[in-house]
């Protein structure tokens, strides 16, 4: 079987099928899509039950320690809007080379989890405008999932592609660089001067962890992340720079006001957490 992260990098081992830590076989299908870090198929367990499987496709001892904590915070999380754990395990497998030949055999760690049907990405580019019955009790949803994770860390890397929409739910997944609340949880991988977050949706504090005086990423980071996504499915564009209330005429004006607040630059002017985001989205949609 033949897993490729990007073309250049194509690793392969012996048959269609993992068996995970479980002892459950999974048959590998389709590929379903790639990240930084890994490669995510479709996979089929005995029962004929569909899952998607994501193979860790670094091999250095800090990736394998990342994609760890990721497991075991997925482990922990049960919440419709947040994308579920099923199984783990790993594989050896051989790294194709340039000139033909194989690497030796390294240790690829995966997990099993639900399958969705695609990233928010995708969706929202096959899709025209998005009614507000579809995207208020989305935005509910995952303010309910950011409030679940908050219990045990920060998410960090908040993006539409981490964002995945199955049937008619959109849930929160790849946790690959969570960050625990409780320290003696966080293996502490993050180098000096490495920045936290997705290039475009990162928050002003991610940007530059010194602006504010100290190394400041916190839940807020990740309620600033939420609120881009919000304003990208409002506006249908990307919603880089300053934005006023005007860029919310013709959209929902209760939560475009809901979505200023979480891009405020100073964190201090944010809701605190997803707690605090989720009272104010139910403000701005129920109790309006
Ligand atoms: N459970 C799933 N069901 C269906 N598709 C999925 C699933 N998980 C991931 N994908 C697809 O694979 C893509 C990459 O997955 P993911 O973001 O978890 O990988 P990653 O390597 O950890 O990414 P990153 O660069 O953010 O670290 C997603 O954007 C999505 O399109």
């Amino acid at each position: 079987m033949e897993l490729y992260l990007k073309e250049n990098r194509v690793f392969f081992f012996e048959g269609e099928e993992v068996v995970a830590n479980s002892g459950h076989s999974y048959e590998i299908s389709d590929r379903l899509g790639a990240g930084g870090n890994g490669v995510v198929y479709e996979c089929i367990d005995q029962n004929g039950l569909l899952y998607a499987i994501k193979f860790l496709l670094h091999f250095t001892e800090k990736s394998k320690k990342r994609f760890r904590q990721e497991i075991s915070l997925m482990k922990r999380l049960h919440h419709p809007h947040i994308i579920k754990y099923i199984d783990d395990g790993f594989i050896q497998l051989k790294q194709l080379k340039k000139n033909g030949r194989s690497s030796q055999e390294q240790q690829a760690l995966f997990v099993i989890m639900e399958k969705a049907d695609l990233n928010l990405k995708d969706f929202l580019s096959q899709a025209s405008k998005i009614p507000y019955d579809i995207y208020a009790p989305q935005f509910r949803g995952l303010c309910e999932a950011l409030t679940e994770i908050h219990q045990f860390a920060i998410h960090r890397d908040i993006k539409p592609e981490n964002i995945l929409v199955k049937g008619e739910t959109w849930v929160l997944s790849d946790f690959g660089l969570c960050e625990f609340v409780n320290a003696d949880e966080h293996c502490d991988i993050t180098g000096e001067n490495e920045k936290i977050g997705p290039v475009f949706w990162i928050s002003p504090e991610a940007v530059n962890k010194y602006y504010f005086g100290t190394n400041n990423i916190g839940a807020y980071s990740d309620v600033y992340q939420l609120g881009m996504i919000f304003a990208f499915v409002l506006m249908k564009r990307f919603p880089g720079g300053i934005l006023s209330e005007n860029d919310f005429i013709g959209t929902d004006e209760f939560i475009g006001s809901v979505i200023l607040k979480t891009l405020a630059n100073d964190y201090t002017k944010r809701p605190e957490n997803g707690k605090e985001l989720l009272e104010l989205i139910n403000d701005a949609t129920i109790n309006r």
